[in-house]
């Protein structure tokens, strides 16, 4: 049998949004050979090791000094324009797929300029910017099951809600995905994006190391998080380094070498405070490893 692709003992630091010092005991990049992703979960499976999907490292908080599994970095990179539709690895930034929508003169992927993370991890997180969700877009995508089989989902399958998806309930790796667009007048999609790019960097996401949002909003009770989290004047707050933005309430950000498990202690306190004083259970976004 051929030999395995198989990284040891890989440091984890530079994938991962908040600089988090780990190494995962075993580290795959997935650069688009299926039938090598096939056999590697194959092999992890029968060798009993648990899988991690890391995309953009954007949206995961290290907990452990060590992944104690199979980490497959998502990193295939094609993507293909088709009249109005695009077809885009999932290791594609969300950034560099709405450029490469631009220059092909293709509206409705603005919002994703800017956005921290890969096409993949943004539809496992159902990515949201004010009123668009990349599920508004999404026509379809090829996915390979943990057990090495090959499926095709269609939007509806997908079962997308609020910052939801089926990949965050199956254990399911997204390959490639299929968007529908439509042709825009390129100066007015341009000066979306500067606009998009300019909000966030307004907001400060872009100042300390951080995964954005910790916690999920509760639309349907017109709860924000971060706003939640200030009126109970929150911010400011920290443990070790790490602390909640003063800029924002919902987000924690890494002043200085923090380490994961004080991140996680926060994220506990603040879950604790909110619980106390209003009565709120917050859900995390972030995906604890
Ligand atoms: N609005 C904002 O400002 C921000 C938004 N985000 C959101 O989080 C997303 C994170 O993207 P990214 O950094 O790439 O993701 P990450 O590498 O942070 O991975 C997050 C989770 O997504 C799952 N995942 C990632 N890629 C795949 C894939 N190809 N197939 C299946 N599951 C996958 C993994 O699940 P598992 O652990 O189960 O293996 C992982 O835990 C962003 O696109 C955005 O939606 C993040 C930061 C800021
Ligand atoms: C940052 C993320 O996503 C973001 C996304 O970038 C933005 C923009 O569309 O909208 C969501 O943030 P958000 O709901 O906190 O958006 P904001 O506009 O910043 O805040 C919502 C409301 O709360 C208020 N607010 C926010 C923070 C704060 O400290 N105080 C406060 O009062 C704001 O003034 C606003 O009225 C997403 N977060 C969630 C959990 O849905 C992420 O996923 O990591």
């Amino acid at each position: 049998m051929k030999k395995l692709n198989i990284e040891k003992n890989k440091s984890l630091k530079f994938f991962n949004a908040y600089f988090i010092k780990t190494n995962a005991k075993y580290f795959y990049e997935f650069k688009g050979n299926i039938s090598e992703l096939q056999q590697i979960l194959r092999w992890a499976s029968i060798s009993n090791e648990d899988v991690y999907i890391l995309g953009g490292g954007s949206n995961i908080l290290v907990t452990k000094d060590k992944i104690d599994g199979l980490v497959v970095y998502v990193n295939n990179d094609d993507i293909e324009v088709y009249d109005e539709k695009i077809r885009v690895s999932s290791g594609v930034d969300s950034s560099i797929f709405s450029i490469f929508a631009y220059v092909n003169g293709l509206s409705k992927t603005e919002f994703l300029y800017g956005l921290p993370g890969k096409i993949g991890g943004a539809i496992y997180m159902n990515a949201r910017v004010y009123e668009n969700s990349i599920s508004d877009i999404l026509k379809k995508s090829r996915v390979v099951t943990y057990s090495g089989e090959i499926k095709e989902l269609e939007n509806k399958d997908m079962n997308f809600g609020y910052k939801d998806s089926i990949f965050q309930h199956k254990n399911y790796i997204i390959i490639d995905s299929e968007f529908e667009l439509k042709k825009g007048d390129k100066g007015d999609i341009l000066k979306q994006m500067d606009y998009n790019l300019k909000q966030r960097v307004k907001k400060g996401h872009f100042d300390y190391p951080s995964c954005g949002s910790v916690f999920k909003n509760s639309l349907m009770d017109d709860i924000y998080a971060g706003e939640l989290i200030d009126n109970l004047n929150l911010k400011g707050t920290s443990i070790g380094t790490a602390e909640i933005f003063d800029k924002h309430g919902n987000f924690i950000i890494n002043k200085n070498e923090a380490n994961g498990k004080d991140i996680q202690k926060l994220i506990s306190y603040i879950q604790k405070k909110v619980k106390e004083m209003k009565d709120i259970d917050l859900e995390k976004e972030v995906v604890i490893w």
